[in-house]
């Protein structure tokens, strides 16, 4: 990919993208630019991890680039955009990854008929797995969502969906890595707690959870069908779900994605 990209933001979410993209050999380092507000230590991390250029430079960074990420957090925006407004023109593709935020938001704030992609990645991006929902802004056509899912593409899964479904989408696969993580940190608790090695309960649990994505994807099947070729009739599955289903843990795992799912519309409106 023959373009520029810099990030505007060198958090967690942005370290993600840039380390898959690194991995994946699509764009040159040299072409990379990074910049956060003022953390100086994060940059020269950064720098030296990845081989890229963090600079506090904004103006620069901004108007050599054919691509910019938006990776600031949401109550960050406006006074992220106000600084970079006068260096942006509409021969640049902005790609935003935060969470609530719509592109209208964005292209309000600068008032600037600018293509925008809005995109919800994860940090799964980080070893290649991320399962990114993109969707455009009215400026943007079919080349500049092409450009993004190429992209994308490096760090994982692209879906396209309706801009109206972010929020949803946000809350299953933009936080959805943390709802499986809290699941192993228990399950590793109860493993040790049980005298099993902490080492070995990672590992097995780890390999679990794989295995389980893994027989997601490959079979097709639904979950329910494959939880229930697991439970053997009185058996230990079956009395570790008794546990959950009297604890309701189905509709706990609903509640929390629409909890999170209404924190994004929250986020959205500032
Ligand atoms: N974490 C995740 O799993 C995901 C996060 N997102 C979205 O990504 C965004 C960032 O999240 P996350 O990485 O977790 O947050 P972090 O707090 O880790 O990072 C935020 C970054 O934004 C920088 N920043 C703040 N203000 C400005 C500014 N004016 N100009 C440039 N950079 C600025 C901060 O710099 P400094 O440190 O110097 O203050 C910091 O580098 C959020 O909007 C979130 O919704 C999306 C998908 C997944
Ligand atoms: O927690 C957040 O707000 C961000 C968005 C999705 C994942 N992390």
């Amino acid at each position: 990919m023959n373009k520029n990209i810099t990030f505007l933001g060198a958090g967690s979410a942005a370290e993600a993208i840039l380390s898959g993209i690194i991995k994946a050999g699509i764009v040159e380092r040299n072409r990379i630019r990074m910049t956060n507000r003022n953390n100086i230590k994060r940059r020269e991390y950064l720098e030296e991890q990845y081989q890229i250029t963090c600079c506090e430079n904004k103006e620069k960074a901004v108007r050599e680039a054919d691509i910019i990420i938006l990776a600031m957090k949401p109550y960050d925006l406006q006074e992220s955009l106000s600084e970079i407004k006068s260096y942006i023109n509409k021969q640049q593709l902005l790609i935003s990854i935060l969470a609530g935020v719509s592109t209208e938001t964005i292209i309000r704030e600068l008032n600037v008929s600018l293509p925008v992609i809005r995109a919800m990645p994860n940090t799964s991006a980080m070893v290649g797995y991320s399962a990114t929902a993109l969707t455009k802004g009215r400026h943007a056509d079919r080349e500049h969502m092409e450009l993004a899912e190429e992209l994308f593409d490096t760090i994982g899964t692209t879906t396209i969906v309706d801009e109206n479904d972010m929020h949803i989408v946000t809350a299953i696969s933009g936080s959805g890595p943390a709802y499986i993580y809290y699941m192993v940190e228990a399950m590793e608790s109860a493993a040790i707690e049980a005298g099993l090695d902490q080492k070995v309960a990672k590992e097995l649990i780890t390999h679990t959870v794989i295995g389980a994505g893994e027989m997601l994807q490959k079979t097709g099947e639904r979950a329910d069908i494959l939880r229930k070729k697991i439970t053997s009739p009185h058996g230990t599955t079956e009395a570790g779900i008794s546990v959950l289903e009297k604890n309701h843990f189905q509709k706990i795992m609903m509640d929390c994605v629409k909890n999170a799912q209404q924190r994004s519309e929250e986020l959205g409106k500032g």
